[in-house]
C-alpha cells in the first residue's frame, strides 16, 4: 500500500483499496472520505492508477446521493475539501456505522451465484433451482455480509444473523432501504442503459440513534454495472467499466497467469485511457452532466 497523501489540518485514518479516510483536526463529528485514483481487479490494486477516476466516481455518488434524498438522509455535509483532494473528496458527518455490509443484488452473479450453485442459496436465502448467471431476479434480494478486515473476503450473513446483531426492527429497516436503494438505482440507470447488478451500502447512526446512508452509494466501485445492451443470462457479463481491463489482464498479451496469485502488470496506456473513458461514460450517461 502507498503512502497516504498528506493533507495540512487533516489526519490520516484508514485506507482501503481505492479510498481513504481522514478526520480534520480539532473536530471530532466529522470525517473526510478521499477517493483515489486506485482501481481494484480480480483482488489486487492495479497499476498505474486511472486518471480522474476518484474524482469521477465521487461526483457519480454525490449525484445519486441527491436522487435518494427522498427515501433516506445522507452523511454529507460539504464538498468544500482542501484543493488537494477538490473534487475527490467529501466531508462527511461521523457516524457510529453499522457493522453489516447491506448487500443488494437485482441479478444473481459473483459470489452470490457461486453460493448459490453450491447450496441453493444467497446469504441464508433459499432461491428456485435451475437459475443461470446473470439471472434478474423479481425483486431485489437483500443478501448482506460481515465487514471484513482489509485484504480478507466479506463472508454472506443470514438475516438471522442481522437481527442478532442489530435487533429485528433494524434488520427490517436495514433490508427495505438497501433493497429499494438498488430498485430505485435501476428505475434510473436503465433508462440510460446501465443495469445495477448488485450494491453494497453502508449505513452508520446518528447521534439521536437516526439510520443515515454513509459511504458512497451506486458507484463501479461499490456495485456491478453492466450495459444493458449487452445482458444475456447463462455466462459472465461484461463489466460496464472493467472489460477493457480484465480482457487485457486475461489475454497472452499481458503475460499474467491469474492462477499465479503473482501480482498483475502495469496496464498498457490505451486500456487505462479507455478505462478512464468508461467512468466517464457512466457518469454523463447517468447524471446527464459533462465531466
Ligand atoms: N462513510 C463513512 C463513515 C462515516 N460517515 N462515519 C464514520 N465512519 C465512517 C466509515 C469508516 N469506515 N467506513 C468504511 C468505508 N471506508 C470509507 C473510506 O475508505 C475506506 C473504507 C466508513
Amino acid at each position: 500500500m502507498t503512502t497516504p497523501l498528506e493533507i495540512p489540518g487533516f489526519t490520516h485514518l484508514y485506507s482501503g483499496k481505492v479510498r481513504d479516510l481522514y478526520a480534520p483536526e480539532g473536530r471530532d463529528d466529522q470525517l473526510l472520505l478521499v477517493a483515489s485514483d486506485r482501481i481494484s481487479a480480480f483482488d489486487f490494486i492495479l497499476d498505474p492508477p486511472i486518471p480522474d477516476k476518484g474524482a469521477v466516481l465521487t461526483q457519480l455518488s454525490l449525484w445519486w446521493f441527491d436522487q435518494l434524498a427522498d427515501l433516506v438522509p445522507n452523511h454529507v455535509v460539504s464538498t468544500d475539501v482542501p484543493e488537494v483532494v477538490a473534487g475527490r473528496a467529501v466531508l462527511v458527518q461521523r457516524l457510529d456505522m453499522v457493522p453489516v455490509e447491506c448487500v443488494a443484488r437485482a441479478y444473481l452473479t459473483g459470489g452470490g451465484l457461486r453460493e448459490y450453485l453450491a447450496d441453493g442459496t444467497v446469504s441464508g436465502l433459499a432461491l428456485p433451482e435451475g437459475l443461470r448467471d446473470g439471472d434478474r431476479f423479481e425483486e431485489p434480494l437483500f443478501t448482506p455480509s460481515t465487514k471484513a478486515p482489509m485484504g480478507e473476503h466479506d463472508e454472506p450473513m443470514s438475516y438471522e444473523a442481522v437481527e442478532a446483531e442489530v435487533g429485528t426492527e433494524m434488520a427490517a429497516r436495514l433490508r427495505d432501504l438497501t433493497t429499494r436503494i438498488l430498485a430505485r438505482g435501476n428505475e434510473i440507470a436503465g433508462e440510460r442503459g446501465i443495469l445495477i447488478a448488485d450494491t453494497k451500502v453502508e449505513f452508520g447512526l446518528d447521534a439521536s440513534g437516526g439510520l443515515v446512508l454513509a459511504d458512497e452509494v451506486l458507484t463501479p466501485d461499490s456495485s456491478r454495472f453492466w450495459p444493458a445492451d449487452q445482458w444475456e443470462p447463462g455466462h459472465t457479463q461484461p463489466s460496464f467499466d472493467k472489460e477493457f481491463v480484465r480482457e487485457w489482464l486475461l489475454s497472452a498479451e499481458s503475460g499474467w497467469d491469474k492462477s499465479s496469485g503473482e501480482a498483475p502488470p502495469a496496464l498498457p496506456a490505451d486500456v487505462v485511457e479507455r478505462t478512464r473513458a468508461k467512468y466517464v461514460e457512466a457518469y454523463e450517461r447517468l447524471t446527464g452532466r459533462t465531466f
